[in-house]
């Protein structure tokens, strides 16, 4: 095996796994890629993972360490920017002493993606090869059932299996109570309590839900608690984005970032600005709050089309869930959401007739303090 420079210097991004496993394996390296790469490995060539991409340079673990690396002319002109190399990509690279050029992504095992509004079949591709999504919340006030609906629907268009979980569990009384009521949306997936700050619930994720060798997809929204979770389950503080000091003032292990991060348990995490992005586009996206896979392709039977799925004559809705093709927890799951939105659409008419008051009685002040001139 060559062995680079810059291989002296490799930074251990795990400070617990430190067996002599090989860097692509401990990287989630398997078969279906290696079948892919053999070509490239005859012609003399690298490969490796992207870790970070920070505008044009791209972070790579290769077998001898970690890399810094371009795109080559080639790459660059002859793909979509959807086929360009993303965080999670296994790339094959030709390294000149301590720089890499990328020469290809193979093909991905699966990408976490959405469709660019409004410009036709474009998407833009955020992470690759990813196992599942793990969907974060928090228990505070940033919690909202429909939101993860939403969250779970994306990523299931993906074909990206999901682990919700709940964190600030230690902010409310009983947070079982929310973990049921995301069971009860009817994805099979699990729902995971933990408190971040506290280190609570973090171990057992690890270990029941995360597997070594394979990649999650860190989503959530804006204080939800992700860099707090990638710090509880790497151990140590990992810096957040832009950040350059490797001091830190109470001596714990940190590193520079890095959106691919090999957790102690042998799994990896993503935390890239491009799923934050993603993450926030989700909750924020206009989308029917009631939207249901199943409810949705049942609908198009009913009877009237603006069926809400309740009392109507001929709703395809009810007819299925009373012959049993429907499952109840779904049926539930769609009056749960239905019932949120009604309450949620009720908050916005409020707060905007709200501030049409406010607005009008500001002017009206204003009005009053210009005649009296003061
Ligand atoms: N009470 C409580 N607070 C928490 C928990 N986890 C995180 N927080 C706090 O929530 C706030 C946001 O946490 P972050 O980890 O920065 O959240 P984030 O999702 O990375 O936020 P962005 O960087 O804005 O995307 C911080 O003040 C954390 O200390 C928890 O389990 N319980
Ligand atoms: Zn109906």
């Amino acid at each position: 095996m060559q062995t680079y420079a810059w291989a002296k210097v490799l930074p251990m991004i795990c400070p617990v796994n430190n067996t002599a496993m090989s860097l692509l394996l401990q990287y989630g390296w398997n078969t279906a890629f290696e079948n892919n790469y053999a070509n490239h490995k005859n012609n003399g060539l690298d490969v490796g993972r992207v870790l970070t991409i920070n505008g044009y340079l791209y972070t790579l673990i290769g077998e001898a360490g970690i890399i810094t690396a371009e795109l080559s002319g080639t790459l660059l002109n002859g793909k979509e920017s959807g086929d360009l190399p993303k965080v999670g990509d296994w790339v094959v690279f030709k390294a000149y002493e301590e720089q890499g050029y990328v020469i290809e992504v193979l093909p991905r095992l699966n990408e976490l993606s959405r469709k660019m509004p409004g410009k036709g079949m474009d998407k833009q591709v955020i992470a690759a090869n990813v196992d599942a999504a793990l969907l974060l919340q928090g228990l505070d006030r940033d919690f909202n059932l429909m939101r993860i609906q939403r969250y779970l629907y994306q990523v299931a268009n993906n074909g990206i299996g999901a682990i919700v979980v709940l964190n600030k569990k230690d902010l409310v009384e009983n947070p079982q109570y929310y973990q049921r009521e995301v069971a009860s949306l009817g994805y099979q997936c699990p729902v995971v309590l933990t408190s971040a700050l506290d280190n609570e619930g973090v171990a057992e994720l690890a270990s029941q839900h995360l597997e070594a060798g394979k990649t999650y997809a860190l989503l959530g929204t804006s204080g939800a608690g992700k860099s707090t979770l990638m710090n509880a389950l790497w151990g140590g503080i990992l810096q957040k984005e832009g950040a350059v000091s490797m001091a830190n003032s109470k001596g714990k292990h940190t590193t520079t970032y890095r959106s691919l991060v090999l957790i102690p348990n042998g799994c990896m995490v993503i935390d890239s600005p491009g799923m934050r992005e993603f993450g926030i586009t989700i909750a924020t996206e206009e989308m029917e709050g009631t939207f249901h896979p199943q409810i949705a392709a049942l609908a198009a039977h009913c009877k009237f089309g603006d069926c809400t799925h309740h009392q109507e004559p001929g709703c395809a809705v009810m007819a299925a869930m009373e012959e049993g093709t429907l499952p109840e927890v779904v049926y539930q799951s769609y009056l749960k959401l239905y019932r949120e939105q009604q309450r949620y659409g009720t908050h916005a008419a409020d707060r905007k007739r709200v501030e049409r008051q406010f607005g009008r009685i500001t002017r009206q002040a204003k009005d009053f303090r210009q005649k009296r001139k003061y």
